[in-house]
């Protein structure tokens, strides 16, 4: 379960902020499978960063499988995003001077013995299609191929979230089609909530649910519905930016 409440998060920008995020109330159900849609620059990446732990909130609250991460310090996120969460980029980040095996040994529990270590491999390459790859270097090994291996990284250890950054935005439309759904089907198998970042409509179609960042972001929404910036009692007053100051007031 993600539960969102009155989150703001902007970015300092030369001597000001700018406000990216501003969510009044936003929940996903536990192994709920979900394509985060918007336009370019409307939060998505700050948002999987936000659920993740790689970034803090400016303010409200953040909870992630029982983790409030509004209250944990900067160790505390890492560690939470080790044990509970999945990540998975555009560009892999495979590491190129090991094969696709050791890269995900890098990720193995340490309480794992050796047996439950080989037989894990096993199974989840086989299950992604590459059971005859293993040993390969990822510059061995097609854009779709590295993904798989990616995909193993994220999903081996079952973190309960998994958060997946543009996952098919470096490949051609059939290997991202196909690493699209097998995500998919993973995660169903597995239970695990899916949150998946995507510029691609017809991949987001593949999804149980869609939803586009204008139905949680009220900066967007305000935006949308009042490009003059002249509605609301927390406007600046000065052409409708958003402002970060303003006190959090629902669109
Ligand atoms: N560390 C940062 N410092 C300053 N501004 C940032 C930072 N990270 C993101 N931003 C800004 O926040 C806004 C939202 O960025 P984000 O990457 O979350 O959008 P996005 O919806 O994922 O965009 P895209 O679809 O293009 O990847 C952008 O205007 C971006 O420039």
């Amino acid at each position: 379960m993600i539960e969102i409440r009155q989150v703001q998060k902007s970015f300092r920008v030369g001597g000001s902020r700018l406000p990216i995020l501003q969510i009044p109330e936003w929940s996903v159900g536990q192994g709920e499978r979900i394509a985060l849609i918007g336009p370019s620059g409307s939060g998505k990446s700050t948002l999987l960063h936000l659920l993740g732990g790689v970034i803090a909130a400016d303010s409200g609250q953040i909870t992630v499988g029982g983790h409030a991460l509004h209250t944990y310090s900067e160790a505390q996120r890492d560690r939470f995003r080790a044990e509970q969460v999945g990540y998975i980029f555009q560009d892999f980040h495979l590491i190129s001077s090991l094969t696709a095996r050791q890269n995900v040994e890098l990720v193995l529990p340490a309480g794992w013995s050796r047996k439950e270590r080989a037989t894990q491999l096993q199974a989840w390459f086989h299950r992604v299609g590459l059971g005859d790859r293993q040993h390969h270097l990822p510059s061995q090994l097609s854009r779709g191929q590295q993904q798989r291996v990616a995909i193993i990284r994220a999903l081996i250890h079952r973190p309960p979230f998994i958060l997946a950054d543009e996952p098919t935005g470096s490949l051609d439309w059939e290997a991202a089609g196909a690493i699209m759904q097998l995500l998919l089907s993973l995660c169903e198998e597995e239970g695990l909530t899916l949150l998946t970042v995507t510029h691609d409509l017809h991949l987001a179609d593949l999804y149980p649910v869609k939803v586009h960042m204008s139905e949680m972001n009220a900066l967007m929404h305000r935006e949308t519905q009042d490009p003059a910036g002249k509605a609301g009692s927390n406007d600046s007053g000065q052409g409708g930016e958003p402002n970060a100051a303003a006190p959090f007031v629902v669109a």
